[in-house]
């Protein structure tokens, strides 16, 4: 396979989720050694989500036509309207697919994916709007689709631009161009339609506002009233904003209830408002993930579409939960996060129950055991193995491990597309440290810097493509799948997009594979067959595990299909080596048969 056909090699400009590292300064770690996983028994699990009485049905008066019969919307006290299923489903199953009421492009991908449909640019070049020259198309279809909510759009980025204090400021951020679209969507439909109830049927925390979003927000609500270039309350009205409350709601309703828009690889590529699909709660431990699998042939075919897949069984009456953030951060930044962005404490059980070890904050034993500890901090210094009860004693070494850790994976996170080699430097240097401090691979900051690293070899492989760059980029990404595995679900889409790259990574084909294998036979990665051996197996397990996480009805969405493609090519390659390891045999055999006749 050639190195282009790395769907990684993608400029994820604001990926904003997790990080990648360098490898050959991490010491290999086998999968099995990863720290025991947090996923919790299935049956105690249900205990818990299943509600001690039941509880009452929202009624949604002809909207939220997107729902399915097998869902239903219920309200608890604990965590207000939630979803609920109605009958049980395996895990891997769409549990509703719909179409988001807005999705809107992050300010970098406006010239590498369509306005209306979201999707890439096709091969002959995405169309600029000649008007604002911000936005693009693939053809004159998604123009004219999208031009009824644009020709707003239009004018206003380009007023915006006109004042803009300099070229840096000229396009508006993506929360306030996702406002516009809503407002003038909602003209659109009309201010009684149901499209227009259902976004305000949204959860609003209009009265329990965080002080720290009291500034956002009204960062946000200056900006937008900006962008609409009205001048006096009295011109919002037509916008369905007839106090400065309705406001303060508006923006509210969006922050609470907005999702990431995906590529099918997972990279954020914007913004998304699906108020049917944002009735589903949270949990740190989601028995559901939301995904953009983009199956459909036609990219104009109802794109982008959202579907909400089960990763674990659902029985009837469970409630079905999503996470809003990235559940392989630490308990205390999860904690902030939620309190912060979705006012409220999460009580999952990933963050009532005492773990003994959470791999998300877990060094090795210090007497090499194999068992785990908890990672050491400046409240809770004291540490032992949980297998063979050793004391940790060198724990300022591994607090000061991850604060530095931490302000290092900061720094080259701000700088992964402003100055990469820069930002490769840092994490080339900080992986030895944190894993001399004993750090598990799924310890933070350890996971988010050896994926920042990931990121960044994948990136300069296309320039620098040598053996040594490719193993180094292999044992990174394989560093990474053994963290992820030690922290998510089997069948969560982040783990069967990790394994498929690392699958495709290791088919790419070796610049240069060493003269005597026998030499290389011990190290990772193995080289000639046994690596071919070894990029099938990881293929097969990421098809297994994007068939659950982007739906089994979707056959894994667009990735799984090009791992399957990648399949069959190493089934042939694998075939070919076979085979002509046979005929040698064969033919060494004949002649030594030859040789014996005469
Ligand atoms: C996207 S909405 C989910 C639907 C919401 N419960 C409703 O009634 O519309 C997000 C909000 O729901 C509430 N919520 C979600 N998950 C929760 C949880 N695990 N515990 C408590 N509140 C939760 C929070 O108020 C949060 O800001």
């Amino acid at each position: 396979m050639s190195f282009s056909n790395l769907h990684s090699a993608r400029k994820a400009k604001e990926a904003k989720s997790f990080v990648k590292a360098p490898i050959s300064t991490i010491s290999d770690v086998r999968e099995d050694e990863a720290a025991p996983s947090s996923s919790v028994d299935l049956a105690e699990d249900v205990e818990i989500r299943l509600a001690s009485k039941p509880l009452e049905v929202v009624r949604l008066e002809n909207t939220h036509r997107a729902l399915p019969s097998s869902l239903e919307i219920r309200h608890s006290c604990e965590t207000g309207r939630g979803m609920y299923a109605k009958s049980a489903f395996k895990a891997g199953c769409v549990l509703m697919a719909t179409k988001p009421h807005v999705s809107v492009l992050s300010t970098s991908y406006l010239d590498a994916y369509c306005s209306f449909c979201c999707g890439p640019s096709p091969q002959s070049g995405l169309k600029r709007c000649t008007r604002c020259r911000v936005v693009h198309y693939c053809n004159s279809q998604c123009q004219n689709n999208d031009w009824s909510v644009h020709k707003h759009e239009c004018d206003a980025i380009q007023k915006w631009a006109q004042a803009a204090p300099s070229s840096d400021a000229a396009i508006p951020g993506d929360g306030v161009r996702c406002l516009g679209r809503i407002l003038w969507s909602q003209q659109k439909e009309g201010l009684d339609s149901a499209w227009t109830k259902e976004y305000n049927m949204m959860q609003s925390h209009r009265s329990s506002l965080q002080p720290s979003a009291f500034e956002s927000h009204t960062h946000l609500a200056h900006s937008v009233v900006r962008y609409l270039g009205v001048s006096s309350p009295l011109e919002l009205q037509p916008y369905g904003l007839t106090s400065a409350g309705d406001l303060v709601d508006l923006i509210s309703r969006f922050t609470t209830n907005t999702f990431t828009l995906t590529s099918p690889s997972l990279t954020p590529i914007g913004i998304s408002v699906c108020p049917t699909i944002a009735f589903a709660n949270h949990s740190c431990d989601p028995n559901a993930v939301i995904v953009f699998p983009r199956t459909s042939s036609n990219p104009q075919m109802q794109e982008p579409l959202m579907h909400l897949v089960s990763i674990k069984p659902i029985i009837p009456d469970e409630e079905v939960i999503t996470s809003y953030i990235d559940v392989t951060l630490p308990k205390h930044v999860r904690q902030k996060e939620l309190q912060e962005t979705y006012n409220f404490t999460c009580k999952c059980r990933l963050c009532t129950k005492a773990l003994a070890v959470d791999p998300r904050e877990s060094i090795w034993c210090p007497k090499s055991c194999g068992g785990t500890c908890p990672a050491p901090a400046d409240e809770d210094p004291m540490s032992r193995c949980v297998k063979c009860k050793a004391i940790v004693s060198d724990t300022d070494t591994v607090i000061d491990a991850i604060r530095v850790g931490q302000e290092a994976l900061d720094k080259a996170t701000s700088l992964q597309f402003r100055d990469p080699v820069r930002a490769k430097h840092i994490t080339t240097n900080m992986l030895p440290i944190l894993i001399s401090a004993h750090l598990t691979p799924s310890c933070h900051p350890l996971l988010p810097l050896t994926r920042l690293h990931k990121e960044l070899l994948i990136a300069s492989l296309s320039s620098s493509l040598t053996q040594d760059t490719l193993d180094e980029t292999i044992r990174t990404a394989r560093n990474y799948t053994v963290g992820l595995t030690a922290v998510l679900p089997h069948g969560h889409p982040v783990r069967g997009i990790a394994l498929a790259e690392l699958g495709k990574l290791l088919a790419v084909d070796e610049p240069a594979p060493p003269a005597e294998l026998s030499v290389a036979k011990e190290r990772f990665p193995p080289s000639g067959a046994p690596r071919l051996k070894l990029a099938y197996e990881t293929l097969l397990r990421a098809r297994d595990e994007l068939m659950v996480g982007f739906g089994v009805g979707n056959g894994g969405g667009l990735v799984a299909n090009e791992v399957r493609e990648a399949i069959v090519r190493l089934e042939k390659e694998l075939g070919a080596w076979t085979q002509g390891i046979k005929n040698v045999l064969e033919d060494a055999n004949a002649g030594k048969a030859n040789g014996q006749q005469q």
